[in-house]
């Protein structure tokens, strides 16, 4: 394929998040799940909480809040790759998240009842149609990826289509794809109704219409347009050079293409409960989606091997992350707490895919068909206007040859009248001059006579008068003689001058005639001349084009032969295959043959990239030696300058013992103090390694202390600070470490006996440091509702209540507050934790009068609250509030106004959640709770707080007596 030109521009992977809004059960479990994500749209921020007291903040190209309309998403998200794959280049937008969070919704729904609905694929669609012109062609064609197997949603009969991927361009086709024609919405609506039917859904406990497979939305756009300057009025991104400079008036086709893809969703198979085929389908979505992660890490890292052939749906995306395409990616979470894994990995997915830069591409052609109607044409039309000229010029020429032919018969004709004309004037001439002969033979007599008559005069003159008057008469006679012939000879002469002048002007027509013959004759010759030239220079055009045509079908039919060739090649091999078959077996054993030949191909390949990332390894292994070698020189040259200090100390020492007497008593002390800092464990019956790392310190100690009787006791003291102080530095490093928040792999760290531990050191511990760690990792461990039951049920929360009873120092006691908060939110334990005395701890903290520990005691009195009222409800609990007891009350109602937002909304959801227990009503109306809700309804900050309390005022909970009016 020849690209006529073809522009190259990075663009960045677009990522925006969208939150979907909270649905039945979310409103009526999770009243407080604001508290889990905070969305900064105007930043384009996205916060996670960490923990109980802090964020974790993320950037995003665009956050969308759980109001953000569908029209707005298109405008922002999709319609930019839109425009541009109206401009020339391939597109992807895609949407990805865990299963539920409205991936669907945002690029599938049809909106046929109310249009603001309507997702991402019709409003492209429809986008795409208002922006094209009848010449212009638009194909789309829907596909599922399932299990591994991508199926036609359009022709249901269709299954297993395959994958083309062009060597040279990278260019992704599915050949086998049913392809529509889409020339207006409703048709197209309807064949996104027909894709949906025949596409995979189940219902599963996270989403009553779950997707069970990837669908992908391909649309083609084929754009003719003749190559000149052309500028792009549709393209509004200054990043897509919007004016292209084609130095030719060749037909040209733009073709691009857009992929619209709609991902299953992610799950925890634990919390989707699915079994037998729904598990079975999980598994190959997790599977694509794994390796889909893959390859966005590897783009985001810039590594060298892109895993991009390890599933079906990373073929497919290959050109969208990475490639030539302008892609823009929706990640969809949901509001729940509960789900904070898996939102935390899909942003995680978003963070490291705005990390790609695809460099789009500019798709033109040379559009050889229409190029050779054009040529045609071409020379159709110069056929017609040389045979035009040609006949013209006939023409011309014929009447040319008819005055050539009339002149030369009038030349023929007059040069005959002329010889006719002088042979006539030479006769007369000639008989003329005999006539003049002959006249001047009498004029010549008549003078003899004459001259006789004078001779004869002259002698009658001298002889007779009479003869006299007879010569006068004579003479008369003669003189009138003389005239009538003089008369006669000037007629003649002016005959003849007559006759000369006749053949004179004879003679000039003559000439002119032969001029004129000449003149034509030079003319026609210049015209054959003339058209000869012309002649050959159409010749020359005519066979140019022929030329052209020629290579142009040249070309066709060798790119023609050469798909011959391959298709031929294929029937060889598919011949061959059959041949090495049994000749009975059929297409089933074929399609096997292929699907096993697949494998082959896939496990070759899947080696190649493991014998890479060996290699890869096994070349960081010889780095890490290296520097491990290093690290040993290091290490023995510390160790060599600490033998010389141990030299310099034994000799202190022996020094020393001379001059100090031992003391048993200070040695036990100090060996006591060091139990203590270590301790004695408890309970960690599963935490065998701690406790045999624990003795054998223990054991070092005492051997430490005996040897004491060696050295001075002072220097032993010193040792065991050292010690100490390293110890609390390492365990706080370790629990930093094994327990931050969000954590995948708590369970197991849980499993292995790390609670046990952190319940160790809070019993055994007097360290302030090691205190506040392990509170805020039992803090960290608490928000998960598993762990809660287990750390209720080891003791945990009694020996947070003893922790908040003897330290002072603030931050522990925040971490502490927070730990117990978080045991508040489940309603199960709500009786234990108030018989180990946590509610009691919780509520003495306030004594500290720090802000922070005073905002979780709050938070922890509001959970508790709403999840006693929920026990309510569900009739798992009855009677008065057990924060009744312990006088939370009057100290909820004491503290309304504080100055802290989040304690004083906290502090507000706490009473709204206590007034609606009926049990709780006397003592709520006799500590003048009902004028505090009545304030909450009308000035919380809090829309959803004030709807509440307005709610609770307007309903039965509270007597009617006791309401203001
Ligand atoms: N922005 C939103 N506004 C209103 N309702 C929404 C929104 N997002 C999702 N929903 C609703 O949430 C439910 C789940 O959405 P949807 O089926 O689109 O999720 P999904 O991510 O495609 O799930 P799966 O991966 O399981 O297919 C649907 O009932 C949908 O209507």
């Amino acid at each position: 394929m020849l690209f006529f030109c073809s522009f190259k521009d990075s663009q960045r992977v677009r990522v925006a998040v969208r939150l979907r809004p909270r649905n039945t059960d979310e409103i009526l479990s999770d009243a407080d799940f604001a508290d889990y994500i905070e969305l900064q749209p105007e930043l384009k921020r996205l916060k996670l909480r960490k923990n109980n007291w802090s964020f974790e903040s993320y950037r995003f190209d665009e956050v969308f809040t759980e109001t953000a309309s569908q029209k707005r998403v298109y405008e922002v998200v999709a319609k930019p790759v839109v425009e541009s794959v109206l401009s020339g280049y391939n597109g992807t937008i895609m949407v990805y998240g865990q299963t539920g969070t409205g991936k669907t919704y945002t690029v599938g729904t049809l909106g046929k009842d109310d249009a603001s609905e309507r997702g991402i694929m019709v409003r492209t669609v429809e986008d795409i149609i208002g922006n094209t012109s009848a010449s212009d062609s638009v194909e789309v064609s829907y596909l599922q990826l399932y299990m591994e197997s991508i199926y036609d949603l359009l022709a249901p009969e269709k299954s297993s289509i395959s994958i083309h991927e062009d060597p040279k361009s990278g260019e992704v086709s599915l050949p086998g794809a049913e392809v529509v024609k889409v020339q207006d919405l409703d048709s197209f609506v309807e064949l996104l109704e027909l894709g949906e039917a025949n596409r995979h859904v189940a219902n599963t406990k996270l989403n009553t219409e779950s997707s069970r497979s990837h669908a992908i939305l391909m649309v083609q756009i084929r754009r003719s347009f003749q190559g000149k300057k052309v500028e792009d009025a549709t393209c509004q991104d200054k990043n897509i050079r919007n004016e292209l400079y084609i130095d030719s008036d060749k037909p040209m086709i733009q073709k691009s293409k857009l992929l619209i893809v709609d991902l299953a969703g992610s799950e925890r198979i634990d919390k989707s409960g699915s079994e037998g085929h729904l598990l079975e389908e999980a598994k190959f979505i997790n599977l694509s989606l794994t390796s889909l992660g893959k390859c966005i890490n590897a783009l985001a890292e810039k590594s060298p091997h892109i895993p991009t052939r390890e599933s079906k749906l990373t073929r497919l995306l290959r050109d969208s992350f990475g490639g030539s395409s302008r892609t823009s990616l929706i990640i969809t979470i949901g509001p729940s707490a509960k789900y904070h894994a898996e939102t935390s990995s899909t942003v995680m997915f978003g963070q490291r895919a705005m990390k790609i830069v695809n460099k789009v591409k500019l798709r033109e052609e040379v559009d050889y068909e229409a190029l050779c109607r054009k040529l045609e044409n071409q020379v159709d039309l110069l056929t017609a206007e040389v045979e035009r000229q040609q006949k013209l010029r006939d023409n011309e020429k014929y009447q040319l040859e008819n005055q050539l032919k009339e002149c030369q018969d009038a030349l023929i004709e007059m040069k005959r009248s002329i010889v006719t004309r002088s042979e006539f004037l030479e006769k007369e001439n000639t008989h003329l001059k005999e006539e003049l002969k002959d006249i001047l033979n009498e004029l010549k007599i008549q003078k003899d006579q004459n001259d006789s008559m004078h001779e004869m005069a002259a002698f009658l003159e001298n002889n007779n008068e009479q003869q006299l008057l007879e010569t006068s008469a004579i003479q008369k006679v003669l003189a009138e003689t003389t005239q009538m012939y003089e008369r006669k000879i000037a007629e003649l002469i002016k005959q003849i001058e007559d006759k000369h002048s006749c053949a004179e002007n004879a003679a000039e027509e003559l000439n002119m005639m032969q001029k004129l013959l000449s003149d034509h004759q030079k003319l026609i010759k210049q015209q054959e001349v003339e058209n000869s030239a012309y002649q050959k220079a159409l010749a020359h055009t005519t066979e140019m084009y022929e030329r052209k045509v020629m290579e142009l079908v040249k070309q066709v039919e060798d790119e023609h032969r050469q798909f011959e060739c391959a298709q031929e090649q294929l029937d060889l091999a598919k011949r061959l295959l059959n041949d090495q078959q049994n000749p009975v077996q059929g297409q089933e054993e074929m399609d096997e043959l292929r699907v096993r030949l697949q494998a082959m191909s896939h496990l070759h390949e899947t080696t190649a990239n493991e014998l890479h990332l060996l290699k890869l390894k096994y070349q960081e292994l010889l780095e890490k030696e290296v520097t491990l070698k290093e690290e040993l020189n290091d290490i023995r040259q510390r160790l060599m300058m600490e033998e010389k200090q141990r030299k310099n100390l034994e000799n202190e020492l022996i020094i020393l013992k001379k001059n100090v007497p031992e003391t048993e008593n200070e040695i036990k002390e100090n060996t006591f103090k060091a139990h203590l800092e270590y301790g004695s464990p408890m309970m960690s019956h599963k935490s065998k390694p701690a406790k045999e790392t624990i003795c054998s310190q223990k054991a070092a100690i005492a051997k430490i202390c005996k040897e004491g009787k060696n050295f001075g006791i002072h220097i032993i003291a010193f040792m065991l600070r050292w010690v100490v102080n390293l110890k609390i530095v390492i365990i706080k490093i370790y629990i930093h470490r094994m327990f931050p928040f969000s954590d995948i792999n708590q369970e197991k760290i849980v499993e292995e006996g790390g609670l046990d531990a952190l319940l160790t050191l809070l019993q055994s511990s007097q360290n302030s440091t090691i205190l506040r760690v392990v509170s805020g990792a039992i803090a960290n461990l608490a928000m998960n509702e598993i762990n809660q039951g287990l750390i209720v049920s080891k003791g945990g929360a009694r020996l947070l209540a003893q922790t908040a009873s003897k330290v002072v120092d603030s931050q522990t006691l925040r971490m502490t507050a927070g730990a117990l908060a978080n045991l508040c939110g489940n309603e199960r334990l709500h009786m234990l934790l108030k018989e180990d005395g946590g509610i009691k701890a919780l509520l003495e903290m306030v004594r500290s009068g720090n802000t922070d520990v005073i905002a979780q005691v709050a938070r922890g009195l509001a959970n508790f609250a709403k999840c006693e009222f929920r026990g309510i409800v569900q009739g798992q609990t009855k009677g008065c509030s057990l924060l009744m007891e312990h006088g939370a009350l009057p100290w909820l109602i004491a503290n309304t106004n504080t100055s802290s937002a989040s304690t004083r909304r906290h502090i507000e959801l706490a009473l709204c959640h206590l007034a609606q227990n009926d049990d709780n009503a006397m003592e709520f109306i006799s500590n003048g709770g009902v004028k505090e809700l009545v304030r909450i309804s009308i000035q919380s900050t809090r829309e959803d707080i004030r709807n509440l309390a307005q709610r609770i005022l307007s309903s039965n909970s509270i007597p009617p007596s006791h309401l203001p009016e």
